[in-house]
């Protein structure tokens, strides 16, 4: 089923070059984050750019729920009264973050030390997602949560009365858990540190200095260490939300392997924790290149320009570089389809509990496209067949997630039969436009 009412399956094929430029949306870690934060600091938070994906629609939606204002404006412009750091009132119904590991993950750590009890749920995806990897942590603070066996959703949080600091070293590499504890730390007297092996995306440092929070970061022999000083007056802020490279990823992949296309994809973030896709493509032999590289807001920023690769080679792409390009292993197994040689992915285990077991749901797509994929519990290889020699002809499965769908529909786009998805529905929750924009490039999608 769709998250959003009966399965649309869609069908790409191989059509003209891809030409012109590509305006892809607003960031979707930021977007959440910027909601959040607007909630949680006193005032009037202004967001410009802001991702209106259905996943941030219900992040909104929440907030509005704990009592903060949120307005929007139109054209992406987005007004937050927030209610303070532990301010969020106890809301009388459920909170339904639908598809969003970010949402609720963030969510619950921004109530866990409020004095209220919240139930929150999601959509079959969502609500089969690991949730004790945050709520072991936010015990430590003090509070409860009583949900389903593994810690599933839906799953009730009961906020600590009396929160104590914590110092907490993530045993995953992720930025959810990671935000989740700092957020739970903002409302804690003292300070609260969490340590992290392998760095992770850094939106929650970066925002909520930015917000007037005391945190910093160092290297030391544990790892990176972020410090937290509790109880902040957040200042409301003024907010742009830079474009997503994570969305960019499928109209330059497309790009990539579809012959004659010469696409740019205008203003998007490259901090430095979000861009691994696109240094790995480059390794690959990718005509891929950074125009009009300048700084924005503190973050480098270019216009990616990319164009048929028929040369691409496979790479072992380096398990330090997983976290800085995890949610786009998908599309980049559809790029190593068509390279030579193989593609190895390792340290990647946890592509198996997002939105879907996402090594599975392209291995199974990907051979029943004839290509050939050999996987294992934190790793998986592509053996290219070069450009343009996926047979394709194959309806895929998208297990409610849209980087499997876009990640197919891309495929199908250079294979010699057609290639559909038997949902494109979830799409909707990070990319709205994915299927305007690509047809506007001359994908045929239908
Ligand atoms: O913090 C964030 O905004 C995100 C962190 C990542 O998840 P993990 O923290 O589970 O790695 C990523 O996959 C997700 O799309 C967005
Ligand atoms: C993993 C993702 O999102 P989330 O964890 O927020 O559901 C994603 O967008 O690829």
């Amino acid at each position: 089923m769709s998250a959003h009412g009966a399965p649309k399956p869609m069908t790409a094929r191989a059509s003209g070059p891809l030409q012109g430029e590509a305006h892809v949306p607003g960031d979707k870690s930021i977007s959440h984050r910027a909601l959040i934060f607007g909630a949680m600091a006193v005032g009037e938070t202004n967001i410009s750019g802001l991702l209106e994906g259905q996943d941030v629609l219900d992040t909104a939606k929440a907030m509005q729920s704990f009592g903060a204002t949120v307005e929007n404006l139109g054209d992406g412009n987005w007004r937050v009264h927030g209610v303070g750091t532990g301010g969020f009132a106890e809301p009388d119904h459920v909170i339904d973050c639908g598809n969003s590991g970010t949402g609720v993950r963030l969510i619950m750590g921004a109530v866990a030390t409020c004095p209220i009890s919240v139930t929150f749920t999601g959509d079959a995806s969502l609500n089969s997602r690991p949730m004790a990897r945050v709520t072991d942590p936010l015990a430590l603070f003090g509070t409860r949560a009583v949900g389903r066996a593994g810690g599933r959703l839906p799953l009730t949080l009961v906020g600590a009365q009396n929160p104590v600091p914590v110092r907490y070293t993530t045993p995953v590499p992720s930025a959810q858990v990671k935000s989740a504890v700092l957020l739970a730390g903002l409302n804690t007297p003292g300070e609260t540190v969490v340590i992290e092996k392998e760095a992770t995306r850094d939106h929650t440092e970066r925002m909520l200095a930015g917000f007037g929070a005391q945190i910093s970061t160092e290297e030391t022999d544990e790892g990176h260490v972020i410090t937290l000083k509790g109880q902040p007056e957040l200042k409301p802020q003024t907010i742009v939300v830079p474009r997503d490279p994570s969305s960019a990823a499928f109209p330059v992949c497309a790009a990539l392997i579809t012959p004659g296309s010469d696409v740019l994809v205008p203003n998007i973030g490259l901090n430095p924790t979000r861009a691994g896709l696109f240094t790995t493509l480059k390794e690959m032999g990718a005509d891929l290149t950074y125009e009009n590289l300048r700084e924005e807001g503190g973050e480098p920023v270019a216009d990616l320009r990319a164009r048929y690769s028929p040369a691409m080679q496979g790479i072992d792409v380096p398990p330090a570089r997983a976290a800085s390009m995890i949610d786009e292993y998908p599309v980049l197994s559809v790029v190593a389809a068509n390279a030579t040689g193989t593609t190895r992915m390792t340290g990647v285990k946890e592509l198996r509990v997002k939105e879907s077991d996402r090594i599975d749901a392209m291995a199974r797509g990907l051979r029943g496209n004839g290509v050939t994929v050999r996987d294992g519990e934190d790793w998986w290889e592509v053996d290219g067949m070069g450009a343009g020699k996926v047979p394709g002809g194959f309806t895929c499965e998208t297990f409610l997630d849209h980087r499997i769908a876009m990640s197919f529909l891309c495929l199908g786009l250079s294979t010699q039969a057609p290639v559909t998805v038997d949902d494109a529905g979830p799409i909707a929750t990070s990319f709205p436009i994915f299927m305007d924009l690509m047809r506007q490039l001359g994908a045929t999608l239908e």
